[in-house]
């Protein structure tokens, strides 16, 4: 069995509120991701999925507990870790291909070299002929695909993903859904995404990490065996397959568990 590439192990953190408040963002988070895996990261609203990936980003330090990436401890942001946000982050004044070559022109890779690899990621999400727009003449999906392409012409050893589709139309986000998919298998990479959204996990996941509500812990570390360990380019397809259903209900249950067990905390 290969080596995990991403392992967090007991991983807490505090967050001091105020002079005297400290509160538990997560508790004790362990689990892996293996090299090349879509690994999503779902949960109750405020159980702590963006603070777990701000800590991989390297943007925050855990508490407690190690993280490691290849093997080696992580300290700090790092090149090998490309992040995309929810909000659009493209620059305005940059034109599509300059906004992908931004990183590459930050590592003075020459401009020729630049310039290829940025039409390679611009075709990879199907933005060739947009190369010379700005930013402003794009809708949410195309400014989405135009930060994707840019992180990964940085050569990331593995991307960051936080609610990435959260601000798209329900028809956009299904095919940024493939298209993250499609990406995935052609450049090989690791994916660390998070979401609350059950369907998006379930199809695009190939190892779903539920955590329960405040202070988050790892509740189940799925593995929807009923995918038979392939991609579906096609959501449909997937809707359709025996066990999608089940699975779907099995966390739906674990989601409702989580929402009455903090009633019952208030109450
Ligand atoms: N910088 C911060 N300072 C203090 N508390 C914070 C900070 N960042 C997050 N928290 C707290 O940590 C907990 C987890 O927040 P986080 O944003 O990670 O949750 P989430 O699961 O991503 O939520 P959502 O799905 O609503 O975006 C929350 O209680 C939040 O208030």
């Amino acid at each position: 069995m290969s080596a995990p590439k991403l392992s967090l192990r007991e991983i807490g953190k505090r967050y001091q509120i105020g002079s005297n408040t400290e509160i538990e963002a997560i508790h004790r988070v362990s689990f892996e991701v293996m090299e090349n895996e879509i690994c999503v990261l779902l949960g109750p609203s405020g159980c702590g999925k963006s603070t777990v990936l701000r800590m991989v980003a390297g943007l925050e330090e855990p508490s407690s507990g190690a993280m490691t990436l290849d093997g080696r401890q992580i300290e700090g942001p790092g090149r090998d870790r490309g992040m995309v946000f929810q909000a659009y982050t493209s620059f305005d004044w940059l034109t599509v291909q300059q906004n992908v070559e931004y990183g590459m022109r930050l590592q003075h890779v020459p401009a020729p070299e630049r310039a290829r690899r940025a039409q390679h990621f611009l075709n990879l999400v199907h933005l060739s002929k947009f190369a010379q727009a700005y930013p402003k003449q794009l809708s949410g999906g195309m400014k989405q695909r135009v930060a994707i392409a840019r992180t990964l012409a940085n050569d990331p050893e593995m991307l960051l993903m936080d609610e990435p589709f959260g601000a798209l139309d329900a028809e956009t986000r299904w095919h940024m859904q493939e298209l993250m998919i499609s990406i995935a298998e052609e450049t090989q990479t690791t994916i660390l995404m998070v979401t609350h959204d059950i369907e998006e996990a379930i199809y695009t996941a190939d190892r779903i990490v539920f955590l329960s509500r405040h202070p988050g812990t790892v509740a189940a570390n799925i593995v929807p065996a009923f995918k038979l360990g392939k991609r579906w380019r096609r959501k449909e397809e997937v809707l359709e397959l025996d066990g999608y259903a089940e699975l779907e209900r099995d966390i739906m249950k674990l989601m409702r568990q989580q929402a009455t067990d903090e009633v019952q905390a208030v109450a």
